[in-house]
């Protein structure tokens, strides 16, 4: 009887990657965490010999013991919500993928480390890498560099594996769908004048760096979604809005897409605009009192979502007359949201 020839082929490796967050709220852990990520040149894209005195030595030391504070507030008993988040969705997409995959997490900053977790793939042999950043929209700063450091740790192995790398998803249906998904929720409970979509900001420096022969200048050039700027964040960023608007049933005069979590500078380099809490303050005089508020540009809830649109923004939309103001909860492990990923991972 012929015998069945053994496969050469291992299980496919997934690398899944979200930005980092300290190990822990107190301000060391904090410091360490900052350090790493705004010493990151594709982050702060000045040159090494100004970047490190002044974020080291300036920038990180203030900054540090005030972030820990609001750490301090995001924190649970599962630790940092971008951690447990990433982590249950890695256990999820791994049993819906089933045993011809290995799933990694790793982290860009801090812990666990994508060279660990690029290490679990290495020692399983797995046949080939798919990497997929977790952020939506393509920006240097995040999904760059996230590939940048995956390349810089697998060019170091005497053998490469085939590795291929997922960089923008905003137009995967199912992101945008798990979003309208969980705003419908939210519509179903209460009365909405108004949708913000709420994108976290880079500086315009970063956009205009990345535009294609000259094709981004920051004005109408993001009204369209073309092989033009396909990789610019600020057109992905408002492709989103107008899909996610579509999945909500919503008209353009119904939403308004702006940008957040800029870091203020001494240098006052301008960020994406509309600046989120420039626009919200505005809302109440115009006759929009209750708010309902996205965070499209993350896939799980964290400091930039729980607490700057929950808390922060909703705090300043009150003080400046709002009446209601609802952050949606991010994708976090959300079986839609889990099937979307592993859809991706199937189709690559
Ligand atoms: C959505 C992707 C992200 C991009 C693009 C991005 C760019 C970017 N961020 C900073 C500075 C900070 N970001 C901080 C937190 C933070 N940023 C992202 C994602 C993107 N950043 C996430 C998911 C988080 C939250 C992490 C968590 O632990 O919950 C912070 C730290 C918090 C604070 O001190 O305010 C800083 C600083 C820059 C400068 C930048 C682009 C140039
Ligand atoms: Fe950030
Ligand atoms: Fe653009």
């Amino acid at each position: 009887m012929p015998t069945t020839p053994s496969s050469t082929k291992g299980r496919i490796g997934v690398l899944l990657v979200n930005l980092g967050t300290p190990d822990s709220p107190q301000t060391g852990d904090v410091r360490r965490y900052l350090n790493e990520f705004l010493t990151d040149a594709r982050v702060i894209d000045m040159p090494a010999a100004v970047r490190y005195p002044l974020f080291r030595g300036l920038v990180v030391p203030l900054r540090a013991p005030k972030s820990a504070k609001v750490y301090q507030q995001l924190w649970t008993e599962r630790g940092s919500p971008l951690l447990f988040h990433g982590l249950d969705l890695q256990k999820l997409v791994q049993d819906t993928l089933g045993k011809d995959y290995l799933v990694a997490f790793g982290m860009r900053y801090q812990k666990p480390s994508i060279e660990s977790a690029l290490e679990q793939l290495r020692e399983a042999a797995v046949d080939r890498i798919i990497v997929l950043p977790l952020f939506p929209q393509y920006a240097a700063a995040s999904t760059g560099s996230v590939q940048e450091k995956v390349m810089e740790i697998v060019s170091k192995w005497w053998v490469v594996p085939s590795i291929s790398f997922i960089s923008t998803f905003v137009d995967v249906p199912g992101f945008t769908g798990t979003f309208a998904t969980l705003g419908k929720e939210e519509m179903a409970k209460h009365h909405y004048d108004h949708v913000v979509f709420s994108y976290h900001g880079i500086p315009e420096r970063h956009v205009l760096k990345g535009s294609h022969k000259g094709y981004c200048k920051l004005g109408n050039c993001c009204n369209s979604y073309n092989k033009n700027n396909r990789y610019c964040y600020r057109a992905q960023c408002f492709e989103t809005s107008r899909l996610l608007g579509a999945a909500l049933g919503l008209s353009p005069d119904q939403y308004t897409t702006a940008f957040q979590s800029r870091l203020q500078s001494r240098l006052r380099d301008p960020w994406l605009q509309p600046y989120t809490d420039e626009v919200l303050k505005e809302f109440p005089a115009k006759g929009i009192k209750n708010v309902l508020a996205f965070s499209p540009a993350f896939v799980a809830d964290c400091l930039e979502t729980t607490i700057e649109v929950g808390e922060e923004f909703k705090e300043m939309f009150e003080e400046a007359g709002g009446e209601h103001w609802q952050l949606v909860p991010s994708l976090n492990s959300h079986p839609q949201w889990v099937e979307t990923v592993a859809d991706m991972i199937r189709q690559n």
